[in-house]
């Protein structure tokens, strides 16, 4: 097949790799319908928001035609087309389009079969024109040749930016036109457009639809387009004129026209919609008046309809207001064609005000046609039961459209270097800072130091010795204590005090006027010292609790100063230096060291949080804006699978996620000496299968929020409990009793006790402190993947 543009021939034939140029030719030819809809009903919603969308509806499209789907906004026509991509499925009815149930997997739709112009842009906008069409050339395993002759035609043909343009710099009517062009582009057989037409300029639209006439007339395709431009579908074979969930009449335009002798479609529109209300409202009051029954379930667009503002002049065809015409004008507006009929020999035929959209039958398949037709649809019509969802395809994942995905997937990753540099080096930036931060000793403590040993007469002067004479001992065991506390000699203890209570000095340090003294006869007495002596010879120490960590340190330091001095002391004297001293001696640890740093105790738990919480953020992030923005959906109704779509983002992220965990590791153990005296191997294993988790809760969130903002809300809400509670920054021994079982039940608890032992005690694989956080890690990312199942299906049925 050849097509010329511009004096540009575009050679279509044979064009998908591996296959002979025609898709499922064995149903081709062989149906003559290429859409068949009996009986569609869909409800949106559950109990009392439930709302009809689709109720009864049939719709019957041949092969070869273009079909103007016309209705008020929010009468269905979005969701229909959904329904027929194989995106929704019908709560009751049947659907067969080119032959086959949507979603089965003989039925090529979702697939190359179908090119589907959602209403909203669902396009790439870090891609540029021509890699937008590259990528769906290989989701359609096109030959590049094929994608770029399509790209030179379908760039004349709708006037398209240069190729190397990206989406997102163009204006909202050129990205229209690109997310035409994707629809046109791989020449489905069946072409559906949701409003193609919205922004653009009239020269431009008259070549759209040309294009399409050519499409439908020259190659035998089907086009199903949507538009709000009513005259403009003049140019269609068929019009579906659609209200309140169903489609009032299938008719050719010419039909139409003739039959209502009107001159425009919308004077035609207008006389079926109001016909149709009163016919309605007639109907409610009789059923009303009968029976007493009401509606079980509300129309979605009347809802809808109450809360718009006015629409435009052809819109206004649809409301409801118009209905409250009476019965005897809508008798004198009598039309002079049923809208059920179909030929232009029936066309004369009275109006019989009874009929509804069921009765429409001259263009439709009987029953029994749509039974031969389609070998296995499972619920009978009007059956209220589930359908079987049709995208549970068990399809083994195409290499092809994998690959379109993952380089589309790394294309947006790498693209934007500043994405690029934060993805990599923040878990690496936090890890600095962390160490910068955490852990460290504080220094600059003031401490105020009340001397009463010395003598104001002689200037309070501070001299001591060092050999083993008691003399000055408050100015001997001053010199012992750390730098990190600054001495700020004050002259009374009220001083002292006050100035503590200022905030100006973290404690008060205070020796007794006969300190010295008293020390020498609590020496010498031993046991047989009396509490005055005991009391006098202290050193009294007061101080501003308010800051935990300060505290204990000022404390630990104070001990170790006296421990250091008492030694020195005990060494001039020729004593044995522990002797007198506190008989609890702290040998060499069994793990670890000595004062094991604060930063040692939580870079095990802070490595897993790190990469844990950046997949999870990353995960939701990108599977939300995604679906957001519709590019998931057109991918999906492109014939991707959701297994592919979750193959190319495991793919994506865990690069990112090896980099980011060498990153962190590499700041960790190289730049901040965090000793790791276990296996490195099976530390980065586990913080890598803890990025898995992070993955796969992202992904739950991704299934449970709507937006972005609900995403990131979510993922920071889990970020500060997830964290608390696995025990990254505080000994899990020091919770509650009966929270315990919750911090052990939390994703990253055991994982992190299993890198803290390989870590500090250096234990490996066979111990079960280890090999728990893995196979704790393992059950998590299955029981997060099953709930993230549940969910989708939970959305899919309520949807
Ligand atoms: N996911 C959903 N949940 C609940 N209601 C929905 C959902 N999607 C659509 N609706 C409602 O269903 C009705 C039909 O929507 P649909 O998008 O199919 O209309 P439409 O005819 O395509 O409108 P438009 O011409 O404005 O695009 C509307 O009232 C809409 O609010």
């Amino acid at each position: 097949m050849m097509e010329a543009v511009g004096g540009s021939e575009v050679i279509v034939e044979t064009h998908r790799l591996g296959t002979s140029g025609m898709d499922n030719a064995g149903s081709v030819g062989s149906a003559v319908r290429a859409v068949v809809v009996r009986n569609a009903t869909k409800v949106y919603g559950s109990r009392s928001n439930r709302c009809a969308v689709l109720e009864g509806l049939n719709m019957t499209i041949k092969k070869g035609e273009i079909y103007g789907l016309l209705g008020a906004s929010g009468c269905g026509k979005t969701t229909l087309l959904s329904c027929l991509v194989g995106r929704r499925s019908l709560n009751s009815g049947e659907i067969l389009v080119l032959g086959n149930e949507p979603g089965s997997p003989e039925s090529g739709v979702p697939g190359p079969r179908v090119g589907y112009m959602p209403q909203e842009l669902a396009l790439f906008g870090d891609f540029s024109i021509k890699e937008t069409l590259q990528y769906f050339g290989r989701i359609y395993n096109l030959r590049l040749a094929f994608v770029d002759s399509q790209l030179e035609f379908l760039t004349k043909l709708l006037d398209l930016p240069p190729s190397e343009r990206n989406v997102k710099t163009l204006s909202g009517g050129q990205q229209r036109r690109v997310s035409f062009a994707v629809a046109l582009f791989h020449e489905p057989e069946l072409l559906i457009l949701d409003e193609p037409t919205v922004g653009v300029d009239p020269l431009l639209r008259h070549s759209i639809w040309n294009h399409l006439i050519r499409q439908s007339v020259d190659h035998g395709r089907t086009v199903i387009v949507t538009t709000h431009y009513i005259e403009e579908a003049r140019q269609a074979n068929t019009i579906g004129m659609m209200r309140s969930g169903r489609l009032l009449v299938e008719e050719s335009p010419e039909n139409l026209l003739n039959s209502y002798r009107l001159p425009s479609l919308e004077d035609v529109f207008l006389k079926i919609c109001i016909r149709d209300g009163v016919k309605n409202r007639v109907e409610k009051q009789r059923i009303g008046v009968v029976t007493g029954i009401t509606s079980p379930a509300v129309s979605c667009q009347t809802a809808a309809r109450a809360q718009q503002p006015p629409a435009d002049h052809v819109n206004m065809a649809f409301d409801d207001s118009i209905s409250q015409i009476s019965v005897s004008e809508v008798e004198h507006l009598k039309f002079p064609i049923s809208p059920t009929v179909n030929s232009s020999e029936e066309a004369a035929a009275p109006v019989n005000l009874e009929s509804n959209s069921t009765n429409i039958t001259t263009n439709n398949l009987s029953e029994t046609e749509i039974r031969s037709q389609q070998p296995a649809i499972s619920v009978a019509p009007g059956n209220n039961k589930r359908r079987k969802s049709p995208n549970l395809r068990l399809a083994l994942p195409s290499s092809h459209r994998l690959g379109a995905l993952i380089r589309k997937n790394f294309l947006l990753t790498f693209r934007n270097i500043g994405i690029f540099v934060l993805l990599y080096f923040l878990p690496a930036f936090q890890a600095t800072v962390f160490n910068v931060t955490l852990g460290h000793e504080p220094t600059g403590l003031k401490m105020a130091i009340v001397n009463d040993e010395l003598n104001p007469m002689q200037g309070r002067v501070c001299n001591y010795s060092n050999d083993c004479s008691y003399s000055m001992l408050s100015c001997r065991y001053l010199r012992y204590i750390k730098d990190n506390i600054i001495q700020v000699p004050y002259e009374s203890v009220s001083d002292a005090l006050d100035a503590g209570k200022k905030g100006h000095v973290w404690g008060v340090i205070h020796f007794g006027s006969n300190f010295t003294e008293e020390f020498e006869v609590r020496q010498t007495e031993g046991d047989a010292a009396n509490v005055e002596n005991i009391i006098r010879s202290r050193i009294s120490v007061n101080m501003d609790s308010s800051n935990q960590q300060i505290d204990v340190y000022v404390e630990k330091w104070l001990l170790e100063a006296f421990g250091n001095f008492f030694q020195d002391f005990m060494k001039a004297c020729k004593f044995e230096p522990e002797a007198g001293y506190i008989p609890v001696v702290f040998l060499d640890p069994v793990y670890g060291q000595k004062d094991t740093p604060y930063t040692e105790f939580m870079a095990p738990g802070l490595i897993i949080s790190i990469v844990y919480f950046m997949a999870v953020s990353l995960t939701a992030g990108v599977f939300v804006a995604e679906r957001q923005q519709g590019l998931l959906d057109r991918s999906l109704v492109a014939g991707v699978t959701m297994t592919e779509v979750l193959i190319g983002h495991l793919v994506n992220q865990c690069t990112v996620m090896i980099g980011q965990t060498a990153l962190v590791f590499m700041c960790m153990l190289l730049i901040f000496n965090i000793p790791c005296h276990g296996n490195l191997v099976l530390a980065i294993f586990i913080t890598l299968l803890q990025g898995l988790v992070g993955m796969c809760f992202g992904l739950l969130i991704a299934t449970l929020c709507d937006n972005e903002n609900s995403a990131l809300l979510l993922s920071q809400a889990s970020f500060l409990p997830f964290t608390v509670i696995s025990g990254v920054c505080w000994p899990i021994e020091g919770m509650p009793f009966y929270f315990r079982s919750i911090a052990y039940s939390m994703p990253l608890t055991y994982a992190i006790e299993s890198l803290r032992s390989i870590f500090s005690r250096g234990w490996g694989v066979e111990r079960p402190d280890v090999y728990a956080g893995i196979l704790i890690s393992i059950t998590w990312i299955f029981v997060l993947l099953a709930m993230c199942l549940i969910v989708i299906r939970i959305r899919k049925y309520s949807s």
